[in-house]
């Protein structure tokens, strides 16, 4: 009999979190999972929601689970799997059902799974959902793309499941067919910065003011409740004051410096690239999470450089308070550039991307949830139009204000040899950004001289030749 409302396909971390939050709305939920015994843990665990629960062990008893029109969430691993569920899913459903790739996909995978299921009488919709395991099962932010209609036929449910920033929906429709995973990766993309910010911050504690986890949580925690107040400083103060149990020491202090990264940090980098919009930020944060890998190579590289031992990271006064106004300032050039990639984006693909809408669904549920989310949600919403975050009157004054602390910190940090490559390419960003004339004047004489490229002259417009000596 087909009861369930929709159907959820994937019960790992977010496939099984997201099934119960559907669940915990009211809503009939049928899942399946590629292992079956995953499927049967489910359902045991389930609980007092095991009634709205329909866990079925065949793609066929799943799609005569759903009523029809049936909207079905695919929530696995990104990537072929994605492509393979499609597959086996399409010759079950029929006219009017709606699949939904939930997972981390690349906007591109989703462009073109939208294309090739326009024309079968499926509808295809790309969803990013941020929030981890908690965020699925207790109110996620989600960005939509795909037709407008084909929203409105599921916002019910989604409005419903995602998180709530005073009473509002964290979620939202926010263009056609790539928008909410291109979104979803710009996010993650801010993610790695405002991540790799704060790791800098923590190096220069830890290496260079010879600071313990405990008294760095200490110090997190005060952020918290300041202009840094996020999710991010939240969890570091917390992950710096966790013991190991097993050496009792501090649990940070034991884990292996290498980080993982599943490619939603690299696809915003490369897609900055693509478009022509600096994403310096996001990009250093991609590099030294690489970096952070080559675990060999830099233990190597110590033995054979030497490390530099430059003496104690000092600015005079009160550290803490310069190091939380380095890292809002830092924090500033990411989404300034996060936002700009996206307008972009948003002019290429013919999205019509709504920036005050984004930076209001990422307020709640998100990983990168903050209170400067939703200065960043005003200050769009009073200047939409605006060329880049910092230009708007809110954001041009945190960036005058931390301006000293950013360049003090940077500064110090590379003078004792601490490595702060997102920082400091923020220092840069903004110190290019504030140049009315930049050197590039140089690169365009380089230019012409070895490949008689052109250049415009600042007192005339058209095409001009340098009278360059190719001889001497
Ligand atoms: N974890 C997080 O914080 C977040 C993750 N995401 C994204 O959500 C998606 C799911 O992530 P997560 O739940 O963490 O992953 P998990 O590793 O916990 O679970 C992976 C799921 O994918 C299924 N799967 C893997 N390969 C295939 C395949 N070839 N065919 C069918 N099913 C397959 C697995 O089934 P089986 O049990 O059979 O192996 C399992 O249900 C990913 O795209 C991820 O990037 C998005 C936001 C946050
Ligand atoms: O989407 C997420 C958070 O928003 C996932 O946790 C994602 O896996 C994070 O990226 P990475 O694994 O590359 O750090």
């Amino acid at each position: 009999m087909a009861s369930a409302e929709i159907g959820v396909i994937g019960l790992g971390v977010m496939g099984a979190n997201l099934a119960l939050n559907i669940a915990d709305h009211g809503f009939d939920v049928a899942v399946y999972n590629r292992t079956e015994e995953r499927t049967r843990e489910f359902a045991a665990g389930a609980g007092e929601l095991s009634s709205k629960i329909i866990p079925t062990g065949s793609l066929e008893e799943f799609v005569a689970a759903i009523r029809p029109p049936r909207p079905v969430i695919i929530m696995i691993k990104a990537g072929d799997p994605v492509d393979q569920q499609i597959a086996a899913l399409k010759p079950l459903l029929e006219n009017n059902d709606i699949i939904i790739d939930a997972g981390n996909a690349n906007f591109r995978d989703t462009m073109r799974r939208f294309e090739e299921l326009k024309d079968t009488g499926l509808t295809f919709i790309g969803m990013g959902v941020s929030g981890g395991e908690e965020g699925a099962r207790f109110g996620p932010s989600i960005m939509v793309g795909g037709t407008e209609a084909s929203w409105n036929r599921v916002s019910d449910v989604i409005n419903a499941i995602s998180a709530k920033f005073n009473d509002e929906p964290c979620a939202a429709w926010l263009g056609e067919n790539g928008a909410g995973h291109f979104v979803k990766t710009i996010h993650n993309g801010i993610e790695y910065a405002d991540m790799q910010m704060i790791a800098e911050i923590y190096g220069i504690m830890r290496d260079g003011m010879d600071m313990k986890a405990p008294e760095m949580a200490g110090v997190f925690d005060a952020w918290n409740s300041g202009p840094l107040d996020s999710f991010l400083v939240e969890i570091t103060s917390k992950v710096l004051a966790t013991g190991d149990d097993k050496t009792g020491k501090p649990l940070v202090d034991v884990i292996l410096d290498a980080a993982g990264q599943k490619g939603t940090g690299r696809w915003s980098a490369i897609e900055s690239q693509q478009m022509a919009v600096p994403a310096s930020a996001i990009e250093a944060a991609v590099g030294a999470r690489s970096l952070s890998a080559m675990t060999g190579l830099r233990a190597e590289a110590e033995e054979l450089l030497g490390r530099p031992d430059l003496g104690r990271f000092e600015v005079g006064g009160n550290a803490a308070a310069l190091l939380e106004q380095a890292l809002l300032a830092g924090k500033v050039a990411a989404y300034a550039q996060g936002f700009a990639v996206m307008a972009a984006a948003s002019k290429e693909f013919g999205w019509n991307l709504p920036m005050p809408i984004i930076a209001k669904i990422w307020r709640a549920g998100c990983i990168i949830r903050s209170r400067f989310l939703d200065e960043i949600s005003e200050a769009f919403t009073k200047t939409p139009d605006v060329a880049n975050l910092v230009m708007t009157p809110e954001f041009s004054r945190i960036v005058k204000e931390t301006d000293t602390a950013l360049r003090t910190v940077v500064a110090e940090a590379v003078r004792k040899g601490l490595p702060v490559p997102a920082l400091s390419s923020a220092v840069a960003y903004f110190d290019q950004l504030r140049r009315a004339r930049g050197t590039a004047n140089l690169i365009q004489a380089q230019r012409d001289f070895f490949g008689a490229h052109g250049f415009e002259r600042i007192d005339g417009k058209g095409e001009n030749h340098g009278p360059w000596n190719m001889g001497n």
